[in-house]
């Protein structure tokens, strides 16, 4: 039987409101006055790289309920997980984002960027045009895998942890600890600095 709330209510002509609608109601309220940090790491190994991580720097900042208020360096870094030489050096850079959307609508739209430049999925760690990673969002912690929160991989990737550094030397990775720590277990081996290279950050 669907329960329905009668609160406040004294005009008969008006239909009860379900339980149910109401709760979900009450639970966007909370995220929209209760915006959230998270962190996303960008990559890509094909086709202007540059532009395409700028492009999708800006994709993210045109969404409703998405701010982005900072963007790391630009890294080239040496493909990750696959054979050496197998495919394009990566331009790594992760983002801040300040968001009232919750997790799984980041994680959709993260996807439609990556959709909206053509990426394709054909191989587990294959060359792409751009990879958009939740690599964290607040203090929450997932082990869902439709979306792994922090990212399963994130503390072991140099290309994550060294321009996240550098955006945010202060930065914690949750349930794993500083991400300076984490940087100097992993080292910087492969991945590279381009000081000549820069992320606009949208206005
Ligand atoms: N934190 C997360 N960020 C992005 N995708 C995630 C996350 N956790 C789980 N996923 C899931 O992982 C699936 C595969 O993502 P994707 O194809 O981008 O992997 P990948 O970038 O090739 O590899 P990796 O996950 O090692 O970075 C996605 O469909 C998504 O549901
Ligand atoms: N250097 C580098 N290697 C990778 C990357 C990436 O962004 N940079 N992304 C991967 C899958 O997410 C797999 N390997």
């Amino acid at each position: 039987m669907t329960a329905f709330s009668t609160e406040g209510q004294s005009d008969p002509t008006v239909q009860p409101v379900p339980t149910a609608v109401v709760k979900q109601v009450d639970a966007a309220d909370i995220t929209l006055s209760n915006p959230k940090m998270a962190v996303i790491a960008l990559g890509s190994n094909l086709g202007n790289r540059l532009e395409t991580l700028q492009g999708a720097v800006d994709a993210l900042e045109d969404t409703p309920g998405l701010r982005v208020k900072a963007v790391s360096p630009v890294y080239e870094t040496e493909p990750w997980g696959v054979a050496p030489d197998s495919q394009p050096s990566y331009f790594n850079a992760v983002i801040l984002v300040k968001t009232t959307l919750p997790p799984a609508s980041l994680l959709e739209r993260g996807q439609a960027v990556e959709e909206a430049f053509d990426r394709v999925r054909e191989e587990r760690w294959g060359p792409r045009t751009i990879d958009v990673d939740i690599v964290s969002y607040a203090d929450v912690l997932s082990d869902d895998p439709v979306l792994t929160l922090p990212h399963p991989r994130a503390h072991e990737r140099a290309f994550v942890l060294a321009p996240w550094h550098d955006m945010d030397p202060e930065a914690q990775l949750p349930g794993a600890g500083p991400v300076a720590d984490l940087l100097a277990g992993v080292g910087r081996e492969g991945v590279q600095h381009r000081a000549d290279l820069e992320l606009r950050l949208p206005e």
